[in-house]
């Protein structure tokens, strides 16, 4: 591995960015200030979901890890539209250990 090492981090960088500048021709920032506020990245996460299912069905890998990273990524900007961070995310992984 060399450049994906960090790139959870980095993702996770990058939507606090948009977070806190919410630049107009940013999908994330849309996603924070969406009319219908967090509802559109949870019926986000509820669709990538059913896709991810589909794609396990079918063995379809190239599928999967398209729609694992669609569900990480929204998973990371609901996280950042509540106040988390991966942090919340790594410790809960860690007391599982
Ligand atoms: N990782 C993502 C990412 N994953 C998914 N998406 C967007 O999420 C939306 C997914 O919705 P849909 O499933 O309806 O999209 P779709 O392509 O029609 O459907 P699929 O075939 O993907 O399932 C699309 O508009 C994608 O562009 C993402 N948008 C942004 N990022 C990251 O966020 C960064 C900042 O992006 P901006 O905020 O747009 O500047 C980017 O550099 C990326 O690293």
């Amino acid at each position: 591995m060399d450049d994906a090492d960090d790139v959870i981090d980095d993702l996770f960088a990058v939507i606090e960015d948009r977070k806190e500048h919410l630049p107009e021709d940013s999908y994330t920032a849309s996603l924070f200030t969406h009319e219908k506020g967090e509802n559109a990245v949870l019926e986000k996460l509820g669709e990538e979901t059913t896709e991810l299912i589909l794609a396990a069905k079918d063995d379809d890998h190239e599928e999967l890890a398209h729609e694992s990273a669609d569900i990480v990524y929204h998973l990371l900007v609901l996280l950042a539209m509540k106040d988390m961070d991966l942090e919340d995310l790594r410790a809960e992984l860690a007391e599982r250990r």
